[in-house]
């Protein structure tokens, strides 16, 4: 269980994130949703410590991570499988080599000066680029690959830490909907298949009703929507985006096609079978 306890962060007199509390039982996967602006990110970075609180707890398994420092922390973070909308690989190594960086998360600065790759280690990086259906191109350098097949290898990266739990921030945001669909499908498949909590900030609202079970909608650093795709009528869609939205704004929102609906409904019966 991750715990979120009245937690803040201030940039100045701006409150990214105002007072949010949440409980987060595992295996879920949450979509978190709001205008540009609303605290999404920053609530992620607060989760995996790569920012502190201003003030505020946060707990996962019954444990306060929000005072660890050193190698406990480093070993939480470890335990955060993140990926960003930029993908973060080192585009002139190959796909497996940065699959292979994931392994280092749970060492320390100075081991990892001197690393050494084990069969094992290698082993865990191929069966982590089966799951995103890269073997084929586990040689080839990063940079070369498709926007979605390097965000596909940034989720294995993340896979082979073993994580706890995963931190998805924007992931589809440069993607176009084909590209998007497959990053959103390997994420469900991991959730689901491998029981690893989810949290992914998402732009588009329709694939955030399509994917997660639960969704959590910002709004100026609060929480101002948490609760299941079914229950976020039209009336709350108008108070997460605000007045300023025009009633074209929202349709635009509500019916964006970053994933085509054929998958949209597919995943949908998934998930009510
Ligand atoms: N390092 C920082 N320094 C100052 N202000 C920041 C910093 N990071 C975020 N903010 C501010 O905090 C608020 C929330 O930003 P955040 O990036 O969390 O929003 P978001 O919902 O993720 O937005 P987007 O969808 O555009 O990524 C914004 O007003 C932003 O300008």
């Amino acid at each position: 269980m991750l715990e979120i306890d009245g937690i803040t962060k201030k940039f100045g007199d701006i409150s990214a994130v105002d007072e949010v509390s949440l409980e987060i039982t595992p295996g879920q996967m949450v979509g978190v949703i709001g205008r540009s602006g609303a605290g999404k990110s920053t609530l992620l970075r607060l989760i995996n410590r790569l920012i502190d609180p201003t003030q505020g707890r946060i707990a996962f398994c019954g444990r306060d991570i929000t005072g660890l420092g050193g190698r406990e922390l480093r070993l939480w973070r470890a335990s955060c499988g993140m990926i960003f909308q930029q993908f973060n690989l080192v585009e002139r190594m190959d796909v497996l080599t940065n699959v292979l960086i994931g392994r280092l998360a749970h060492q320390g600065f100075l081991s990892s000066m001197a690393v050494h790759f084990s069969e094992a280690d290698r082993a865990a990086a191929i069966r982590a680029l089966d799951r995103v259906d890269l073997v084929p191109q586990a040689l080839q350098r990063a940079g070369t690959l498709s926007g979605g097949q390097q965000q596909r290898v940034a989720i294995a990266k993340a896979l082979v830490q073993n994580p706890k739990i995963l931190l998805a921030d924007e992931p589809i945001a440069s993607l176009d909907p084909a590209n998007a669909t497959r990053v959103m499908d390997a994420l469900k498949v991991i959730n689901r298949e491998d029981g690893i909590t989810v949290l992914v900030n998402l732009h588009t609202l329709d694939t955030a009703r399509s994917y997660c079970d639960r969704i959590v909608a910002m709004r100026a650093g609060r929480v101002h929507f948490d609760g299941a795709a079914r229950e976020l009528t039209q009336a709350r869609v108008r108070g997460i985006y605000g007045e300023a939205g025009l009633e074209a704004d929202i349709d635009e929102l509500v019916t964006s096609t970053a994933i085509p609906a054929a998958r949209k409904h597919a995943a949908l019966e998934t998930e009510a079978a």
